[in-house]
């Protein structure tokens, strides 16, 4: 593609959400990513360089557009027709925030094509409403660890850095769409039930934060929000979450709504953590994943002229 003409590059990365009992409310950005290079045109194009995203629509009726358009109406603009470049290494309904990092690509494109100037924080907001809940789109936008709370009026996101820490994905060849990974799940618990609950999430942050790795794997175990409903549909997890904390990991979760597993082992064992895994299982794929503390990160290209570079990242410092 030439580097003529206004053009920007938009970078968005994955993300697990969850971890445990964090429902709708923790999720961790990782080093897989969805790539987005944009160019002025006179009608809108959309050309997939990955295989997995050749089945959407190369028009307006793409997501990532839909999503565009939608966010520059917000705010009484008209979003100009761009041919989009989009690559991704993120596998689709796999539970690894797909979906959000579409969303935030939109919205990027949205914000550097009309110049709306979104804070972080408004980024998020319009993400979390689309997708319905702030943990994958926080993480896609902000990196790192993030923990929200997010209601049709207002998104309030955290995010923090989680150091010695890293993270193995168990990610079968399957794809499981969160809409149906969300019908299993209770329309209501007990009041009683809700304060058991989230006492396990606020334990699995308090443990995180404060490095207490094997109490955060104890809270990914006791989760009751969620994933005693989805074992049904994904049978393998019991059997890797044993297999992983055999091996040497200390927490063990559904990514997001399924089916990859997620393990968390500390920096020293994740080469071993994997390798036994990756035996053990040889019909997922298993690798180790970074942790991504940038969110979604813009590069103008000023008529092949310079970059500028705008990252949200707003990882606090433990
Ligand atoms: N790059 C993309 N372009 C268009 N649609 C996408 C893209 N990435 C994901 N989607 C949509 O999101 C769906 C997957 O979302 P979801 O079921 O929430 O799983 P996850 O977000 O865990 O991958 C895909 O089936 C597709 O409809
Ligand atoms: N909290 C949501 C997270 C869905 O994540 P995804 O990566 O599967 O889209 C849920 O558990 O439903």
């Amino acid at each position: 593609m030439s580097t003529e003409g206004n053009m920007f590059s938009i970078r968005v990365p994955a993300s697990t959400a969850n971890l445990g009992p964090g429902f709708d409310s923790v999720g961790l950005a990782l080093g897989l990513y969805l790539h987005l290079d944009a160019e002025r045109s006179q009608q809108w194009e959309v050309i997939a360089l990955t295989d997995e995203l050749k089945q959407f629509p190369s028009d307006e009726q793409n997501y990532i557009v839909k999503v565009a358009q939608k966010t520059a109406a917000y705010y009484g603009k008209q979003l100009e027709p761009h041919v989009l470049y989009v690559s991704s290494d993120i596998p689709l309904a796999r539970g690894l925030g797909s979906s959000a990092s579409a969303i935030v690509a939109g919205i990027e494109l949205a914000d550097a094509a009309c110049g709306l100037g979104l804070t972080i924080q408004e980024k998020a907001h319009h993400a979390s409403l689309i997708e319905g809940h702030p943990d994958n789109a926080g993480a896609s936008v902000l990196g790192g660890l993030v923990v929200g709370k997010h209601t049709e009026e207002h998104t309030d996101i955290l995010s923090f850095m989680l150091e010695e820490v890293k993270v193995i994905a168990v990610i079968p060849d399957y794809e499981l769409l969160t809409e149906k990974s969300r019908d299993v799940l209770p329309a209501d618990v007990t009041f009683g039930e809700a304060v058991r609950a989230s006492a396990v999430s606020n334990m699995l942050v308090a443990a995180l934060l404060s490095k207490n790795w094997q109490l955060a794997g104890k809270m990914m175990k006791e989760d009751r929000f969620h994933q005693p409903y989805r074992t049904a549909l994904i049978p393998h997890f019991p059997e890797i979450e044993k297999a992983a904390e055999q091996s040497g990991a200390f927490g063990v979760a559904i990514s997001g709504a399924g089916p990859t597993v997620v393990c968390f082992t500390e920096s020293e064992s994740a080469v071993q953590v994997c390798e036994q895994l990756s035996s053990a299982f040889p019909q997922f794929a298993v690798k180790i994943v970074d942790i991504d503390y940038q969110g979604s990160v813009v590069t103008r290209h000023k008529d092949g002229h310079g970059e500028e570079r705008t990252v949200n990242a707003r990882g606090l410092a433990e």
